[in-house]
């Protein structure tokens, strides 16, 4: 991604050195460059050499040099991405003895993309997928078929999994936004309504291997999962037809943050927090649901409009995976100056994120990366090994709170990194310095919190509203499931619940446990069912769609009479095996003009109602039992 939001590729090799008042990227002078900074790039050194080798600002050219502003459009060279063999692949691979991680990054290089090569790029690019030799030799008579056969995408049944309708159905397709390596997005506006959105397409010949698709279809996965999260692009559809894959998310029309940086030069610092405030804050909401970003940088966040405090999205989650509390990852991905050094050394978790977000910090305040050179070798000895500079201008103008903080991010132990709430934590990120209480809850707990105060008609709904939902929408959620289902019997027992919870970093008693496993399992079986922990843990905004919401209703109002009776309401807690219900009790609660039944009308402020509040009343109760008990007897 990003591939073309950063003007003129004129360089071919080598970085941008220097454009606005303090963004100085070294570049070669192969570029085509304004004789002024030519000049003084021309004396810097071309490539660094490990500890010889001075940080970026110390090359910057003196202030004459700033004219070149806007004469240069920067070549951030941040649009790389590396993904390597995967630890099993590289065991396979015997001829590769060497532990030095840059060297197997070499040799597992593959050819750049076709794009790639059209376009100059700042230095060696590696990109994030291995060409998979083709399938069968290529047969010469019809190429065009061939070309077909070898992509995954194409052979693929389907990319995801379920027939949709035409994106062209729906949408109007119009102008282009931008284009990445897979994708390409284009405005589109939803013809029922006139709202617009962006839509990536994904040309389905451009999916070679089974990974590729996979790589799709959990980006889309991931997307869903982490929807409901302010400044996370919310996913609006995905459309599949014979050709490519449509993915309709929000439109964000404010462009990346990357050119942000790039036209200033820098932040102030007040603005650097909060811009730190919202990165930090989604990888944070990222961990909590499970979700390692695993591609952090400035292109990858784009403002929502073009106004100067516009709100700030995540939007590409194609290298994003699914982990495991304490689950080691070993394949190599990330974009060269942002990658965290034990990814480099193929042992990392989640704290690799918050590397890569110290970095962003980094750029955001001085303008330059803080691990910087020439090849991609070099930035990766870097990573490794270099020294972070902090004494170049502008850092002696730049607060010791803030200097602490960098610090901190780019501990290269992973194990003595500041975590993210830690950071959100830090006196320097804090709004008016208050810090969050305490860190976010795994978003298991604090769902099972909120479905915990819901009446038990409500909770009938959201189970109702989960078998509607596609494999992908709920497809994070599984994953949860599976986390937390150990011995995958397709049941969570207490024990199991209680070990899940503690692995997810909840810090819970017994009893508190105890409620919130009888909140979830509706059906009083003892256990948690898959259905049962979809329905508890669904994010809310799920509930908000119409189609949904009458779905749901039509699924009480069996007769179609428009209204949800008291036999009705007896029926469907048949089917769901609850029993003692309190029937009337139930309906009083919802029926707000005391006629006896719930209407549609009166059902949907129901689903609606206190959907944001009610799992911060759950946590603000010292002891939760006693306020969220008369919530479960409802029925
Ligand atoms: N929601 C959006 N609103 C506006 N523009 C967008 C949106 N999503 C993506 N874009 C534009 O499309 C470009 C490509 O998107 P994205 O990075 O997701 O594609 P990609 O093919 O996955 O890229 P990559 O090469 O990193 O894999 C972005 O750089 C951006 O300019
Ligand atoms: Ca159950
Ligand atoms: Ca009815
Ligand atoms: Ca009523």
């Amino acid at each position: 991604m990003g591939n073309i939001c950063v003007g003129s590729r004129t360089s071919n090799e080598g970085l941008l050195h220097s454009i606005s008042n303090s963004i100085w990227w070294t570049r070669s002078s192969r570029g085509v460059v304004p004789s002024k900074s030519r000049e003084v790039v021309s004396g810097s050194p071309s490539v660094r050499k490990e500890s010889d080798a001075p940080p970026p600002v110390q090359n910057r050219p003196p202030e004459q040099v700033r004219i070149v502003k806007e004469e240069i459009k920067p070549v951030l060279p941040t649009t790389l991405k590396v993904k390597f063999k995967s630890a099993e692949q590289q065991k396979q691979d015997k001829e590769i003895k060497s532990t030095d991680p840059t060297r197997h990054m070499e040799e597992t290089r593959v050819p750049e993309s076709t794009r790639q090569q059209e376009e100059a790029r700042p230095v060696s690019t590696t990109i994030r997928k291995e060409e998979p030799k083709p399938a069968q030799p290529a047969v010469p008579k019809k190429p065009h078929n061939v070309k077909r056969l070898s992509s995954a995408g194409l052979q693929a049944e389907s990319v995801l999994r379920r027939k949709t309708g035409h994106v062209k159905e729906y949408y109007t397709l119009g102008r282009k936004l931008g284009h990445g390596q897979f994708g390409t997005t284009f405005l589109c506006v939803e013809k029922g309504t006139g709202k617009e959105y962006a839509c990536k397409t994904i040309a389905k010949r451009k999916l070679l291997t089974d990974d590729d698709v996979e790589d799709v279809r959990r980006e889309i996965e991931i997307m869903h999962h982490l929807a409901g999260n302010p400044n996370v692009v919310s996913i609006k559809g995905a459309y599949e037809d014979a050709v490519s894959v449509h993915v309709v998310m929000e439109l964000c029309a404010g462009g990346e943050l990357f050119d942000r940086i790039v036209k200033r030069g820098h932040y102030t610092e007040r603005k650097a927090a909060q811009l730190a405030r919202t990165i930090v804050g989604v990888i944070e909401a990222c961990h909590s649901l499970g979700v390692m970003h695993r591609d952090l940088k400035p292109e990858n966040f784009l403002f929502v409009n073009e106004e100067e405090d516009s709100p700030l999205n995540a939007i590409d989650f194609g290298l994003s995976v699914f982990f495991k509390p304490g689950e080691i990852f070993y394949d190599v991905v990330g974009s060269p100056y942002y990658v965290a050094p034990e990814v480099l050394g193929k042992r990392y978790g989640p704290e690799a994120d918050v590397w890569s977000a110290g970095v962003i910090i980094y750029i955001l305040l001085c303008g330059v990366p803080p691990f910087w050179a020439e090849s991609e070798d070099d930035i990766f000895e870097e990573v490794l090994h270099g020294d972070l500079d902090f004494s170049s201008d502008p850092w002696p103008n730049i607060s010791k709170s803030a200097e602490d903080l960098v610090r901190k991010m780019l501990v290269r132990d992973p194990r003595k990194r500041i975590t993210a709430h830690e950071v959100l934590c830090h006196p320097w990120v804090q709004v008016d310095g208050v810090a969050p209480d305490k860190p976010l809850d795994p978003a298991v707990l604090s769902r099972l919190k909120q479905f915990f105060a819901m009446n038990k008609l409500k909770k009938m709904a959201l189970r109702v509203i989960a078998e509607k939902l596609s494999e992908e929408e709920i497809a994070g959620l599984r994953e949860m499931f599976k986390m937390i289902d150990t011995d995958s019997s397709g049941q969570i027992t207490f024990e199991e619940l209680k070990v899940g919870l503690k692995r997810f970093g909840a810090n819970l008693n017994e009893s508190e446990i105890y409620d919130l496993m009888q909140a979830a399992d509706v059906d009083n079986s003892g256990t948690i069912d898959y259905g049962e922990f979809i329905a508890a843990t669904l994010h809310l905004n799920k509930v908000d769609r119409e189609d949904h919401l009458f779905a749901a209703f039509s699924y009480f109002d069996k007769d179609g009479s428009g209204y949800i009776t008291q036999d009705e309401l007896q029926q469907a807690c048949d089917e769901f095996g609850i029993e003692d219900v309190r029937l009337e009790e139930m309906i009083r609660e919802v029926d707000q003009d005391n006629d006896g039944r719930i209407d549609y009308n009166e059902f949907v402020a129901m689903m609606q109602k206190g959907n944001a509040d009610l799992g911060k009343r759950f946590q603000k109760s010292s002891s939760l039992s006693i306020g969220f008990r008369e919530a479960l007897s409802v029925c």
